[in-house]
């Protein structure tokens, strides 16, 4: 791809061993950004191909040869010395053995240790897309019932993150119904974030999740939550995400929906012109499928959110 004559265009690789452990290694101290831990990259030479540098990089820098890529996240970054595109694919398919080929410090670490490493300031976004899986289902049910068999179906279908938008519930039976669905999802390693609006204890669940208006209100990131996420419509509020330091977002919607039939929808096009400088991991939502995944992904998308979609 052609950028601007001075952003440095990076490929970058999320390499993922069998068990899930994503490889790091440290850069070189005489190195721009040296000293800090980085995922295996580098920069395209004139003309190349993205997936052709990354291929190259990762067989130069730590010796593997990449079988199969998928598109992870997009960071723009003004180093102030320096500007970056960082693009960054999921490598989970590869042959030959890690090791250090430059010399370089190494290691295979799980995604929530990724913390515990100096990173470049342009990687916090990675780390967050890193640790997200493809789909977000949104929990919703005519009733207590119904919304717990809902995350039954949900847990059952393998999905990792859920968000509790249960706004059909009195307000006393919202709490009850969101501990019989912490205790579920924590059973089976599923993350939970709860819907602000709702206005509950949430000390149990994993995160919050803003609907636009709840996130236009705040001018900071709420404390204590391992997630934050926001749903967002337009450029401007994924720039209001972005500058609070929301986690991810959701973008809706792509395609006509059932729920939403007055709101136009954005279509892939203007989902992914809006992805551009979203500068973080960004759901698609409204009227998809599992099916869209590829489709989503090749938009720049971190996967797909979504309510019905999870629960056939
Ligand atoms: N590979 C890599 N580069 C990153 C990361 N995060 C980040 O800000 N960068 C920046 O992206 C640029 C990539 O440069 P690089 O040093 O890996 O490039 P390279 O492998 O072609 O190195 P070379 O210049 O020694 O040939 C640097 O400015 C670096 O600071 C990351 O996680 N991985
Ligand atoms: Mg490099």
């Amino acid at each position: 791809m052609l950028q601007p004559n001075n952003v440095v265009h990076v490929a970058v690789g999320v390499v993922r061993d069998t068990s899930g452990r994503i490889l790091i290694a440290r850069r070189a101290q005489h190195a721009h950004q040296g000293g800090l831990w980085e995922f295996p990259g580098g920069k395209l030479e004139p003309g190349e191909p993205v997936l052709q540098a990354l291929a190259r990089e990762l067989e130069e820098e730590v010796g593997i040869r990449v079988a199969a890529a998928e598109p992870l996240i997009k960071i723009h970054h003004d180093y102030g010395d320096r500007r970056v595109l960082l693009d960054v694919w999921n490598v989970n398919s590869f042959s030959g053995e890690a090791r250090p080929c430059e010399g370089q410090a190494m290691q295979w670490v799980s995604a929530y240790q990724l913390s515990d490493f100096a990173f470049p300031a342009a990687n916090l976004p990675i780390i967050a897309a890193a640790r997200l899986p493809a789909y977000y289902a949104i929990l919703e049910g005519a009733d207590a019932e119904s919304i717990v068999t809902n995350c039954r179906r949900i847990i059952d279908s393998g999905v990792k993150l859920v968000q509790f938008r249960a706004k059909t519930l009195t307000a006393n039976d919202k709490q009850t119904v969101l501990e019989r669905v912490l205790q579920q999802c924590r059973h089976h390693a599923v993350e939970v974030l709860v819907n602000a609006d709702l206005d509950l204890d949430i000390s149990q669940a994993q995160g919050i999740h803003l609907s636009s208006r709840a996130l236009l209100r705040l001018d900071r990131r709420p404390a204590g939550m391992r997630w934050v996420a926001a749903s967002c419509h337009t450029a401007a509020e994924l720039q209001h995400a972005l500058a609070i330091g929301v986690d991810f977002a959701v973008l809706a919607p792509v395609m006509p929906t059932a729920s939403h039939p007055d709101t136009p929808p954005l279509g892939w096009q203007r989902f992914s012109e809006l992805l551009e400088n979203a500068n973080l991991p960004v759901f698609a939502l409204g009227g998809l499928s599992r099916q869209d995944l590829v489709r989503a992904q090749a938009a720049g998308a971190q996967g797909i959110a979504g309510i019905s979609s999870f629960l056939a």
